[in-house]
């Protein structure tokens, strides 16, 4: 019987070694699990209830949180997603976000901490994967230190009747990179690698990174944008903390020059990652199927 795949694993203390192993999880899968990082797992545990206490505010509380770009603060319960919903900020390294998140969920002195922590920390880590991701090919790692995160807190209202059924659709992280703390007891993410979909089972202390469509487009293809989607499998509550390094800022998402040659052709266009966004938005194609309109030739 064929071994059921499960997701790489890259140990975060152990760099030079790990490269190689980074750059091929990132090539075939667009994902794997991060262990022996250093965000604290008391920090971890602390943002968690922080999180979960935030998601359980009354609704009224919770549409504080307005937009900032599309879609960056509050996401109800909606027809298509009816389990799911969700609190969020841009950008995170802003402390000013920060602070006005934590006031428009009127947060205690004690979380507001917690979150600044978080942010702080999760922020170093992101940049400093988004550097190894390129040390790992044999690039400059300093590329994407002034791209802006955005941070999403992630709930799904698990019921009996609901069971087997799709908490949040099949979709790609629009961005460059994500850092999900996915929750520690309850599984149901499901990554997919050649068309199959690869169950993601806790791990308490570790961190999963989703590769999204702009690291496809920035690595001239190289990288894999994974999609995902999240099942429904016991009747819980579900909570998960998500950042997603998007993208240049104002700047067109450009590959490096390494990786553009005769054989290598420029497979994308010039396009912010705000246009690329707005154009997700618009033809409603979430799972890197909107890649396919920015192409250089069909
Ligand atoms: O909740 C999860 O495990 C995944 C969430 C996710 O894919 C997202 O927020 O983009
Ligand atoms: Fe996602």
């Amino acid at each position: 019987m064929e071994k059921t795949q499960s997701i790489p694993t890259i140990d975060f203390s152990d760099f030079p070694g790990q490269y190689e192993k980074l750059r091929k999880a990132s090539e075939e899968w667009g994902c794997f699990r991060v262990v022996n990082h250093k965000i604290p797992s008391e920090l971890m545990q602390e943002m968690k209830k922080v999180v979960r206490s935030l998601l359980d505010l009354p609704t009224e509380i919770k549409k504080n949180n307005t937009d900032v770009i599309a879609g960056s603060g509050y996401w109800a319960p909606s027809t298509k997603n009816p389990l799911y919903e969700a609190l969020g900020l841009y950008d995170m390294a802003s402390s000013q976000a920060v602070h006005d998140f934590c006031s428009q969920l009127e947060a205690s002195p004690s979380q507001r901490d917690t979150i600044e922590k978080y942010a702080q920390a999760i922020n170093e880590m992101i940049m400093d994967i988004g550097g190894k991701l390129a040390e790992s090919m044999g690039l400059n790692g300093d590329y994407c230190k002034e791209w802006p995160c955005q941070f999403r807190i992630n709930k799904y209202n698990f019921t009996p009747e609901s069971v087997g059924t799709t908490g949040v659709q099949i979709h790609t992280d629009s961005g460059f990179l994500t850092i999900l703390q996915d929750d520690e007891n309850v599984g149901g993410l499901e990554v997919n690698k050649s068309g199959e979909f690869v169950p993601v089972d806790p791990l308490p202390g570790s961190l999963l990174v989703n590769l999204g469509d702009m690291a496809h487009v920035w690595s001239n293809g190289r990288l894999h944008t994974v999609r995902h989607r999240v099942q429904c499998k016991e009747a819980t509550i579900r909570v998960s903390i998500a950042t997603f390094l998007l993208g240049p800022k104002e700047a067109t998402v450009e590959p490096p020059p390494e990786l553009v040659d005769t054989d290598h052709p420029r497979l994308y266009k010039s396009f912010t990652y705000e246009e690329y966004r707005e154009l997700r938005i618009s033809t409603k194609l979430q799972a890197g199927e909107a890649l396919a309109l920015v192409r250089t030739s069909p």
